[in-house]
This record gives C-alpha cells, structure tokens and sequence, in this order.
C-alpha cells in the first residue's frame, strides 16, 4: 500500500504557542525549562495531529526553535568564532545569539544574515562559511527527535537539508568559492548518516530544494560528487526532495544520483510527472507532492488522484508515496479554528492538518475503497462552489481590468520635469530625511487593537487611541527635525492584512499564521475573488495626520505586487491577472491621497524581488507584470504629486531595469549592513530617479552613531549625485521600541546636516 507523508508542519503551533514561549524565554521570564518542554510538546501534538489526519510517516527534525537552516549550521558546527564561546557556555543562548544578535551579558555578538527562503515569505539565516571551514558534527537534534518520536509510537522520517543545498544557501564571508567546501562538509553527513542507520532509521530525507533552480556545472558536479560519496557509507535509504518548482534541465542529473527515493512537487509543476516517471530508475520510491504546501485551497482530488494513479500504474503501491508538495511550514495549522470564516468561503479551504486529510482521501481513492467516493463527492463540490460562486466573478472588476491600459500607468512628463515642479510644491533641504512608514508597534497599540478586536473598547474608543499615538509619532517627528514626516501605521496590524481586511475578493482569518522569521508570523490574507476596494482606506488617517503639522506628510501604501506575493492567491486565474485587479484599486486610493492634499505618497513593493521566479527564463514575463501593476497603480498622479516606493532585502542586480521602469520619484532601499553595496547596481545602471540607500538597520536594537551614519551617507554621496539622495533607515521600524529609534533618528538627523554643511562649503 502507498504511504502517506508530508515533508514538515509548521512548527509555530496553532495559537502561535511557540512564538510566545520564545518571546517570554528572551524576556527572561520563563524558567530555564520551560522553553524545551513547550516545544516538546508542540512536536507531540503536531505528530499526533498529522496521524490522526491520516499521515502514516511524520517527518522529524522539521522543528526548530527558530530556523531549520540555522539548526544545520549548528549542527555542523559552522558558525562564526566569534560565537563560539557563548555557544560553549551555554548552547541555546549562543544559538539564540547567532539568531538575534546579543548585546547584553559582556557580550557583542552580531546576528546573521537573515534571506528569504526561495519564492515564499519565510526567511531563513544565512550560514557564514569561509576558505578552509571546518565542520564538525555537533549535537543530535535529528537522532533525537526521531527517538522522540519513536517513543509516541510514530514511524518518523529525519528531514536535513541536503549538503548542496545547505552550502549553496551559506554564503563565504571571504568571497571564496562555497562549494570548494563540499569534501569538508560531506564527513559530517557521513557521521550522522551513519549514526541515524545505526539507530534504526529506515529513510531520510535529504531536502534538495536548490535542484529547481538554474544551475550552473559546478553545482551540477557537486551533487554527483555528493551523492555518490553518500551511497558509500552507512546510511537510512535516502529521500531526494526537490520542491517549489519543475526540474526540468536538472531532471537527468536528479536521476542519475544513487538515492533509494525522489520526491518531486507535482502541485506547481504537475507536467513533470511523465518525465519524471519516464526517467525514474527501476526500484526507485516516488513520493509525490500532490498536495500544495504553499497555499490553503482545497485540493482539485480529482486532478490529484490522476496525477497518483498515473504514478502508481508506472512505480506500484510499494513505491509510491503521496505527499505534500513542500513543507507545511508555509500554510496555517489547522483550519478547525476558523470560528468566524464565512460558510462558503470555509468549506473552500484547507490548512496543514486538513491537506493530510486529503492525501489520506487520495490514498483510500487510490485503493478503491468505496467510502472514498463520498470525501471526493464533497471536494467536487466545494471546488465548484468556489469557482462559479458569483462571491468571486465580479464583472466590472473585470471589465475595468480588462479596459486598462499602459497609457494609465505614464507619468506626465518625465522625471526631470517633475522633479522641478515637486522641488517648487515640497521646498525640501539637500538630503531630504525620511522613515519607512511604521513607528514601534508597542504592547499597548496591539493590545488595544486586541481590545477593540473583542470588542472590549469601542470604534470611538480605539480611533481616540490610534489618533492621540499619531500625534505623539508625529511631535516626535517634528522634535527630531525629520523633512517628510509618516503618519506611523498604529491603525495596522499588518502592511499587506491591513489592505486586505478592507478591499472586497480578500478575506482574512483569525489564527490562520504562519512563521516568517523567528517568532515573527504573518496572517496572509485570503484573496478568493476579483479584487476592488469599496470604500477609502488610508485617506482618513492621512488627512489626520497631515492636520497636525505644516510639513509634508507622506501617504503609505503597499503596493499591489506586495499584496499579491504575501497574500494566498486565487489558483483559478493568472497571477499577473489578480496583480493588475489589485493595482486599480489602490490607484483609485493614491488618487484619492492626492486629492486630499497629501503631496508624497510612498507605495511599499519589498516582495517585488522575491516574487521573481526561480527560473531565470521566467523573469521577463514577470517584471513585465509586475512593473506594469505598480505603473497603474501609481503613474495617474499629477507632476507635482511625488511617488515614493520601498524594497528591503533585495538583490537589485537582477532587477534595476524594472526598479527604473517603475519610474517612482523616490525609491528607498535596504543598505546598511551591505555598507552601501545594494547601491552598485544603481551606480552601474546610472539610476535617475531620487534613491534613499537606509543608513540604520532597524532589524537590530542596537542604536547606530552619527559617526557610522555620517561614513554611510559620504559613502552614497561619492556614489550618486547629491541631488538625487534622500536619508532613511532601512525600513519600518514597527519591531523596535520609541527610545532606541528616537535616539536611532535623531544621530541619523545630525549625520545629515553635516552632509548639509559640506555641501554648502
Ligand atoms: N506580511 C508581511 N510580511 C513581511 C513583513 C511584513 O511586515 N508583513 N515584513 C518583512 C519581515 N517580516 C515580518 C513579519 C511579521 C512581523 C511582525 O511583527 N509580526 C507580528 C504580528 C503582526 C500582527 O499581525 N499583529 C496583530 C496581532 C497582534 C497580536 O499578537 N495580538 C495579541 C494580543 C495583543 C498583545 O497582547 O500583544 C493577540 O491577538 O493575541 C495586531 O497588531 O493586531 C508578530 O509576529 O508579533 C514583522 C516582520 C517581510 N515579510
Ligand atoms: C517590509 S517593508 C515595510 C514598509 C512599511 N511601510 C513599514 O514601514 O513598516
Ligand atoms: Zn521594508
């Protein structure tokens, strides 16, 4: 018989258990043991939880206190020296502080670099290897688990993220080659391969998720050399999974490697399968990935059960597995705790447990088993519902999408000409100094929200609230001597939930998280129809906030490739297609902005970059999209109104063409910790427009000097004209508190005027 598996649940917990015990762990409010012990815990109910939805394998050593990748860094103990002590001293706080940094005990310890974790919205910390790393197996998380596991009486399968994959995502802190490290990495896999097969294991998964990627020969010969070098030692039988993508032009390579099994992602690339069947070697177990990891709709079974039928026929029931398409990680726990999700909208859904449930009902269907008829019955229907439910057609969404045209998305006149006109509308200083938008989202401004959300404290009640913190956010501005000044976001929970809540096509959920750094979760919204916006959003905070003070107040919105790529997408039309819906609602709100006076609207796009396909052959056809919904979301201004965008995290080699067709007056990115190199590619490309490079990495609390601002900012005047700088930090500063950026923004104001006063000798 075929089993059922799934390659990792989200471990955060369903009430998000794990981020609060963690949070009152750093807090140093919870004793030495409670941290382990609630995590233990989590592992149990999510193992007992995945059984009972009809997993008959549970992956172990998916967990993590705070990211998988950080968790094989330890493990092979590559990390920098400058950690080691503490990590000998005391092994979670070290890991902690290789996590989040640690300014306190005698210690000055950085924290690594956190990355987005491929195409998703999780992000993952960056291993820091250098020439002639040494590894060492250090600890035993995965053989623990397992054990763990074992003990509940679950047949568990350890997941490692396989040594290619892991050295690919570290980067050399020395610009030498990683995968030079590979022969030295590879003992360490032999180790605990070996140790895992000594205890009994039967498989692991080794998770090769870079094997969707382009690659070029070094990596290709890497894997061989590999795998090969693993099939020599003792070692469970070896699951080779590849997800978030097709392998195409890696599939012979991926068939070639001595592996006992191959998962494959069926659920973004169901056309792989007859070339993956064609090419799979005799004995080989198949596990397919029927089921989407990335989003929450219930499943087409219909299409899943043939994709399954079509393996099984080609690989028999002993070979075949039917799984996840990825891990779980990136959907909610469990559905069941949706209370307030309206009914139709409910019963279209489904979360980690309930997509167990569903490979359970493709397993039974599968078999032939006649109850089998009745669960698929019910998916037919909900997946009909859904997709001819006039909830989600809406004509003159459509219409009016249909009707848009590049011209909406022109500016005027070009950005010389404006820039003249904004220059004469905004009398701003040389170096304009700026904020992302969020100010600290203290305990209080969430607990009120928590408040009004129950209903504890009324509308009035909480608009007093919110309004009387943007006054302080806004004298605080004000006090600090800041140019453009931000209303501060307090009315938000979220930058991408928040829109959603209030545009008609999106619904949101009550528990529906999911981890995204750490402890740090999201609730992306549910987008299940056309997407309009039925009534203004912003425009009411904004004219309040412009009210309070003479300076120009900027207008904050996130842009429609944000909202697309952090929110659940409808799978029932293009992308590019629910992109362009979401841009013509929020271009009726930057006019409505306009309209009220606000002279600069910022439209944030971070998830721009990472929304770029994993193939390089897919980028054009993207970034045309993509720049085109910003275009039309933005471009219908007058000259004098300045458009201001924002993207942290990015690589913006790949992307500056379209940043420049984007065509923002102003566009604010993330370069403090780089020191200034995210700016190389604007340098190279000549970029036109004004670019605010942060000078203050607000993912730290620590508080950055003049003196290091002041090196930042000649730093970007010897790289750009002066006339095209404006002053910022790197992005929001929602997760820090009012002291630290009070004293963060006033060093950043007197770092300025410095500049201000060289300019002027
Ligand atoms: N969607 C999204 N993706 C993003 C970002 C982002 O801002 N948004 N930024 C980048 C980094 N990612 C981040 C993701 C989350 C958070 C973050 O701070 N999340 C908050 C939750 C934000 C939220 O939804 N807050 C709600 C709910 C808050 C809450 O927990 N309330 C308590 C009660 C209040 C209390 O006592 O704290 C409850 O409901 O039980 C609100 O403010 O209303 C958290 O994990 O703590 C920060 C950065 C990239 N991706
Ligand atoms: C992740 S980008 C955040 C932009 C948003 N305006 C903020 O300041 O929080
Ligand atoms: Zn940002």
């Amino acid at each position: 018989m075929s089993i059922v598996t799934h390659l990792g649940f989200p471990r955060i917990g369903a009430k998000r258990e794990l981020k609060f015990a963690l949070e009152a762990h750093w807090r140093g409010e919870a004793d030495a043991q409670e941290l382990p012990r609630i995590a233990a815990d989590l592992r149990q109910r999510h193992w007992q939880l995945a059984r009972e939805a009809g997993a008959d394998v549970v992956p172990v050593n998916d967990f993590s206190l705070y990211d998988h990748v950080l968790d094989h860094a330890v493990l092979f103990d590559a990390v920098p020296d400058s950690h080691r002590p503490l990590l000998a001293d005391d092994a979670l706080a070290g890991y902690f502080a290789l996590a989040r940094g640690r300014q306190s005990g005698g210690h000055d310890l950085r924290a690594l670099e956190m990355t987005k974790w491929f195409d998703t919205n999780y992000h993952y910390l960056v291993p820091e290897l250098q020439r002639g790393q040494r590894f060492r197996l250090s600890g035993d998380k995965p053989l623990a688990h397992w054990r763990e596991a074992r003990e509940l009486g679950h047949d568990a399968r350890p997941v490692l993220l396989g040594p290619v994959s892991f050295l690919l995502l570290a980067k050399t802190v020395d610009g030498s080659e990683r995968l030079d490290l590979l022969d030295a990495l590879l003992p360490c896999y032999a180790e605990l391969l070996g140790q895992l097969a000594a205890a009994g294991v039967e498989w692991v998964q080794l998770d090769e998720p870079c094997l969707v990627l382009d690659l070029d020969e070094a990596a290709r010969k890497a894997y061989a050399r590999a795998y090969a070098a693993l099939a020599e030692v003792a070692s469970p039988k070896r699951l080779l999974a590849t997800y978030f993508g097709p392998l195409l032009d890696n599939l012979a390579l991926v068939q070639s490697l001595p592996v006992h099994g191959l998962h494959v992602d069926l659920a973004r690339a169901p056309q792989q399968l007859s070339a993956v069947l064609d090419s799979l070697p005799e004995g080989r177990v198949l596990s397919t990935g029927l089921i989407d990891g990335r989003n929450i709709w219930r499943a087409d079974l219909d299409q899943a059960l043939a994709l399954a039928q079509r393996a099984h026929k080609a690989v028999g029931s002993e070979h075949l597995w039917l799984s996840s398409s990825c891990s779980l990680l990136h959907v909610p726990v469990d559905l069941a705790h949706e209370t307030a999700l309206a009914a139709p909208l409910k019963s279209w859904l489904a979360f980690a447990r309930q997509k167990i449930a569903e490979l359970a009902v493709v397993r039974c269907a599968l078999d032939g088993e006649a109850d089998s008829e009745a669960a698929l019955n019910e998916a037919r229907r909900a997946r009909a519902t859904r997709l001819l439910s006039p909830l989600v057609q809406k004509p003159a969404v459509r219409e009016r999408a249909a009707a848009a045209s590049a011209e909406h998305g022109q500016r005027q006149s070009t950005f010389a000409q404006r820039s003249i006109v904004q220059q004469q509308a905004l009398q701003l200083p040389a170096f304009p100094t700026t904020t992302i938008g969020s100010f600290p989202q203290t305990g209080p401004v969430r607990e009120a929200r928590a408040r009004h959300r129950k209903g504890s404290i009324d509308e009035a009640g909480y608009v007093d609230f919110l309004r009387a913190e943007t006054e302080r956010a806004v004298r605080a501005q004000e006090q600090i001597g800041l140019d453009v000044l931000v209303h501060g976001e307090f009315e938000r929970n979220d930058m991408v939930e928040y829109f959603g809540e209030q545009l008609s096509g999106y619904a949101f959920t009550r528990n529906g998280w999911v981890q995204s750094y750490g402890s740090r979760c999201v609730k992306p919204p549910i987008i299940y129809g056309d997407v309009a916006r039925p009534a203004p959003m912003t425009v009411e905070w904004s004219r309040y906030a412009q009210s309070l003070t003479p300076l120009p107040m900027k207008g904050m919105l996130t842009g429609p490739v944000t909202m697309l790529a952090w929110s659940f997408v409808r799978d029932d039309q293009q992308r590019a297609e629910t992109c362009r819906q979401i841009a013509l609602a929020l271009r009726d709100e930057v006019l409505e902005l306009e309209a009220a006076g606000i002279g600069i609207i910022q439209i944030d796009e971070p998830a721009l970059r990472e929304g770029l396909p994993l193939r390089r052959a897919d980028w054009a056809a993207y970034l045309d999209w993509a720049v085109e919904s910003f275009r039309l979301c933005a471009n219908g201004v007058a000259d004098a109104t300045q458009i201001h965008t924002h993207m942290c995290y990015s690589e913006f080699n790949d992307i500056i063409e379209a940043v420049a067709a984007m065509d923002a007056d102003v566009v604010s990115i993330e370069t403090s910790r780089s020191r200034m190199e995210l700016l190389d590619a604007f340098v190279r490309y000549r970029y036109p427009n004004g670019i605010g490079p942060g000078v203050y990495d607000i993912h730290s609390p620590r508080v950055p000097s003049e003196q290091e601002m002041l090196d930042l900012l000649r730093k970007a005047r010897g790289l750009i004209p002066p006339q095209q700088l404006w002053v910022n930090p790197d992005c929001g500063l929602k997760t820090r508190d009012w002291p630290e950026v009070k004293a963060a923004l006033e060093q950043m104001v007197a770092a300025t005027r410095v500049l201000r006063a060289e300019l002027a000798a």
